[in-house]
């Protein structure tokens, strides 16, 4: 994570061995002077004395303004490949992920990590040359001393070190709940109508406020610790200064040290004592970062979508072949699927709710690869070729039609970023759109809220039919639509049906009956193909399905 700023960390090195020897320079020159009080000039040595406060200070700003600026830039790039990630994860993944987790992983996680380097990191890298100058020349000074020093010092990091693993513990406990929270309030959102429909605010609220608490609880837990933490490194603290200074005073009365050799030693546990605390101090914050960043870091050990792989040649008939798959392997949705689709053609797939036809479109976009047998485009495997090249050459209008926040040039682009003002027009004039638009620029709400069923609908139709791919895979594309719109879309699917070739799942069997082939399909099987004609003779299933819709 930081392995990037080497360069940082030499010059903050240096800057920090700079100001560390000023810093243990100062004890020396008091030293000087109070021994030397009535035999030399201080003068000189007060000047020097005031020089190197003031280099040691400014040497310390700048590590700590290099050292701040490289944490936020480390903490950056953490993001970045979170982003990277969670947008490049295997389909699959998103099923069983939670997104508003998702969220708060990229948000608060990250944050709590950048606040440990705020809130010590720096400090502790800054001050640890001074830390240990300050062990050595106290040592030099009085071993006794030293060892007592140690001692109390070392009791209060045993102490702190073995409590503060729970804060690690507990943090990651916070953030799952808050994980949790932030999932459950991204669904409670997006079904604020359902939620208010059933009257059922109260009901999600007590859930949401259940992980809220289960966030307090071990908030409170942390803070337990904090309080904890905070007397034995106060007790700590006194109890060395205290034993130095009646120690230290017994030594200098029985003339076995200098006075001016005790007011440095007292000065150089300063210089311990300010990065200490500081250790202490921040260590609840360390290790809650090591907690939030054991859940960023889940998420960077997940394998993204492989995306390698040579280009699949350009073509546009489409063979099943054998085909079976299901999302738990255990149970098939597709089984044993065969079907062809000669290039140019416009096929329908029918047949019962759960019959796999969303799932058969989901494969040709490789969102999933079948457990056996082989899809092939013009012949070739599209397994054994990379996914960016197949989406390339496959247009797709999900059943749920989906609309993103923004304008509605930003969504139609998403097709095509290249796209021009004109072809966006053209495109939303096929889908009988245009006249219901004032400009490109119209912003659409999140999830195309400010846009009917039928229009997001009719907006993504249009957004497929701008990426001119040569085959287009339209899931039930005019479910929501009243009969004239169904109407002009049909008609807009074939207008670009003439030189691609279509795949359309309906439930609407009025919409299909020209298609050239009808794929009938149930539990996963394809069951029978035929023309509209044909099957009516020939398949039972689609003579029920038809006669229900008043079409045999
Ligand atoms: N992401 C998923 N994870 C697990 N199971 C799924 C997933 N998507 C669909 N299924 C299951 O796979 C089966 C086939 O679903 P699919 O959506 O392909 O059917 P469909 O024929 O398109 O149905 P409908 O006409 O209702 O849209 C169903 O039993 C469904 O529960």
């Amino acid at each position: 994570m930081l392995a990037h700023h080497r360069g940082v960390f030499a010059v903050v090195l240096v800057l920090s061995l700079i100001s560390s020897v000023l810093a243990l320079a100062q004890p020396l020159i008091v030293n000087r002077m109070i021994d030397g009080v009535g035999e030399i000039d201080l003068l000189g040595p007060a000047l020097i004395l005031i020089a190197f406060l003031l280099a040691t200070a400014v040497s310390e700003g700048v590590q700590i303004y290099l050292l701040s600026r490289t944490a936020e830039s480390a903490v950056r790039n953490l993001r970045v490949e979170l982003i990277a990630r969670m947008l490049r994860l295997p389909i699959r993944i998103y099923d069983r992920l939670r997104t508003g987790d998702l969220v708060t992983r990229l948000g608060s996680d990250t944050t709590l990590v950048r606040s440990a380097f705020s809130g010590g990191l720096v400090d502790i890298v800054a001050g640890v040359v001074t830390m240990l100058g300050a062990l050595v020349l106290m040592g030099f000074l009085d071993i006794v001393m030293l060892s007592i020093v140690a001692s109390v010092i070392l009791v209060a990091v045993t102490v702190v070190m073995f409590v503060s693993q729970y804060v690690q513990k507990y943090t990651n406990e916070v953030q799952q709940a808050v994980g949790r929270l932030g999932a459950g309030m991204d669904r409670a959102l997006v079904a604020q109508r359902t939620i208010r429909a059933n009257n059922a605010a109260g009901q999600v609220e007590k859930e949401l406020i259940d992980d809220a608490d289960t966030a307090f609880a071990k908030g409170r837990q942390i803070a337990m610790i904090e309080g904890l933490l905070w007397p034995v490194t106060d007790i700590a603290m006194q109890a060395s200064f205290l034993l130095v200074l009646g120690i230290g005073g017994l030594r200098v009365a029985a003339g076995d040290i200098s006075l001016g050799d005790l007011v440095s030693f007292v000065l150089y546990m300063f210089l311990l004592a300010m990065p200490l605390g500081q250790i202490f101090s921040s260590i609840t914050t360390i290790r809650q970062a090591m907690g939030a960043l054991q859940r960023v870091g889940q998420v960077l050990d997940q394998d993204t979508e492989d995306t390698e792989g040579p280009e699949i040649p350009r073509g546009s008939s489409i063979t099943f072949d054998s085909v079976s798959f299901g999302y738990d392997p255990k149970q098939p949705v597709l089984r044993d699927a065969s079907f062809h689709v000669p290039a140019g053609a416009r096929v329908a797939l029918v047949g019962p709710s759960g019959s796999g036809k969303s799932t058969t479109l989901a494969l040709l976009e490789r969102f999933f690869d079948p457990d056996a047998g082989r899809i092939l485009i013009d012949g070739s495997d599209i397994r054994k070729h990379s996914r960016t090249s197949v989406r390339d050459l496959v247009g797709y209008v999900e059943q749920e039609a989906t609309v993103l926040a923004g304008s509605v040039r930003d969504n139609l682009r998403l097709a095509r970023s290249d796209a021009t003002d004109e072809e966006c027009w053209a495109a939303l004039r096929q889908v009988n759109l245009d006249s219901r638009l004032q400009s490109l620029d119209d912003e659409l709400g999140d999830r195309g809220i400010s846009l009917s069923g039928g229009q997001r609908q009719r907006l993504a139709l249009a957004r497929m039919l701008l990426m001119r791919a040569p085959i287009l895979l339209l899931d039930e594309p005019t479910s929501a639509v009243d009969s004239h719109n169904e109407q002009l879309i049909l008609d807009a699917i074939k207008a670009s049906a003439k030189d691609r070739t279509v795949i359309i799942v309906a439930h609407r069997l009025s919409t299909v009956t020209d298609a050239d082939e009808i794929v009938v399909m149930r539990d996963g099987v394809v069951e029978d193909r035929g023309t509209h004609d044909e099957l009516l003779r020939t398949s039972p299933l689609y003579h029920d399905l038809a006669s229900r819709q008043l079409l045999a």
